[in-house]
């Protein structure tokens, strides 16, 4: 650091960890191939961002990290010209690499499931990517819509979802189409094997962190299989983690507790579509939903894992260049902390709260900085040595 600019002070304390990352099962130091997809809408605008900051991280590391991307022009665009989101042999192509950086899917003139359904889910169900990792924290120098989160102690969140089924298994059907008599099923799928490895990860991430404190949140009251069947599973995975506290909410009434009593809650693990909607409403409580990060794990890493912002196409901002790309800045992060280098990953993490202590932000903070004079910001940090 040079002794001649001004810092901001460091951040109070260390993140608290959102991944156990086993470090027997990773190579710090070694080439990491990182495939990039940019997809739709604002994803190309902020994974191309990403992977800026990512190469000035890279060059700043003193030969420590070292990154090599190969991008795909995987989409809605290729589907219209081509029928296809992604080639035919385009899951064999990614099994090829270390980690997929993602931004989204999702075009104004393609329906949200047969795009979503094309190459999202396309990837995260066949790569068994089964946890979704989801961390909230109140970043200094943002600031919560909630008036008692006024210190990063005070949000602290990761939110564990189920990736690979529950209501998003894709079983379900339509009859009669158009007609009065017309019936639309949408079943959610819930198997012993699947809830208990995301549980198995959640109770594993809750030990990771310092609370050691775990919530499992259902509807088991209104869903009575498939959520009393987590809530079992819960019970008997608790005990291989006897030094995890764990509570249990209704999804309902976790919204409340969220926004009323956020201090209280550490890890959370809830189904593919209750955590979706919580995640969102964690990011809104910590200051935008572009800054919220995600990685898709497959904990096993028999797959390559994906990250990704956890916004969307954002097609109300596409093409402005006020996207925000700190969620995606973020999620690089998280895949720096999952491929092992965690130095790098901590750095990027501190280049990211020292622009926002300078309030360097984005429209959807309040800001009047573009998406490129938030990168160029961070690379600035980056290289500050
Ligand atoms: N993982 C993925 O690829 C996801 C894809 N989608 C798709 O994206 C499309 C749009 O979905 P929406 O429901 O509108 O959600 P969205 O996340 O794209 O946008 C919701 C609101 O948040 C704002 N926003 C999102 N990201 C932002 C950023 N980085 N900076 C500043 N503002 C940001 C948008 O401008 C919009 O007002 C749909 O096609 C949907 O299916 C939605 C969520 C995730
Ligand atoms: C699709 C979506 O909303 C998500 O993955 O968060
Ligand atoms: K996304
Ligand atoms: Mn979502």
């Amino acid at each position: 650091m040079s002794d001649t600019q001004a810092q901001p002070p460091a951040p109070a304390s260390a993140p608290t960890p959102s991944m156990p990352v086993d470090p027997s099962a990773v190579r710090p130091g070694t080439r990491h191939r990182i495939a990039t997809i940019g997809g739709d809408g604002i994803g190309p605008e902020v994974i191309q961002a990403g992977v800026k900051v990512l190469h000035t991280l890279a060059h700043t590391s003193a030969g420590t990290l070292d990154l090599d991307f190969v991008d795909f022009d995987w989409g809605s665009d290729l589907y219209k010209r081509t029928g296809r989101f992604l080639p035919q042999d385009g899951l064999d192509t990614l099994r090829q690499f270390d980690a997929i950086f993602f931004g989204s899917v999702g075009a104004p003139d393609v329906p949200d499931h047969i795009s979503l359904w094309g190459l999202r889910l396309a990837i995260c169900q066949p790569l068994q990517q089964y946890a979704n990792v989801r961390p909230t924290r109140l970043i200094p120098g943002i600031s919560s819509p909630l008036r008692s989160v006024t210190a990063p102690s005070h949000l602290d969140w990761v939110i564990i979802r189920e990736n690979s089924e529950g209501e998003y298994a894709g079983h379900g059907g339509r009859s009669h189409s158009g007609h009065d008599h017309e019936v639309a099923t949408e079943v959610s799928v819930f198997t012993r094997t699947a809830v208990r490895r995301i549980m198995r990860h959640a109770f594993a991430t809750a030990r990771s962190r310092p609370r050691k404190t775990l919530t499992v949140v259902t509807k088991s009251n209104a869903q009575r299989y498939g959520l009393v069947m987590w809530d079992d599973v819960a019970l008997e995975v608790s005990r291989d983690f006897p030094d995890v506290h764990m509570d249990r909410m209704l999804v309902d009434a976790m919204t409340v507790r969220m926004t009323m009593h956020p201090q209280s809650i550490d890890t959370v693990v809830a189904t593919n579509l209750h955590a979706d909607i919580l995640s969102d409403l964690a990011a809104a409580l910590a200051g935008s939903i572009g800054i919220a990060p995600t990685a898709n794990l497959d904990p096993t890493r028999a797959n390559p894992s994906m990250f990704e912002p956890i916004h969307g196409s954002a097609f109300d901002i596409t093409g402005k260049g006020t996207a925000n790309p700190v969620g995606a800045f973020w999620s690089a992060a998280m895949m720096l902390e999952w491929l092992g280098e965690a130095d790098s990953s901590a750095r990027l993490m501190r280049a990211i709260e020292r622009i926002c202590h300078q309030a360097i932000f984005t429209p959807d903070l309040g800001g009047k900085c573009t998406t490129d004079d938030v990168t160029e910001a961070v690379c600035n940090e980056l290289r500050r040595k």
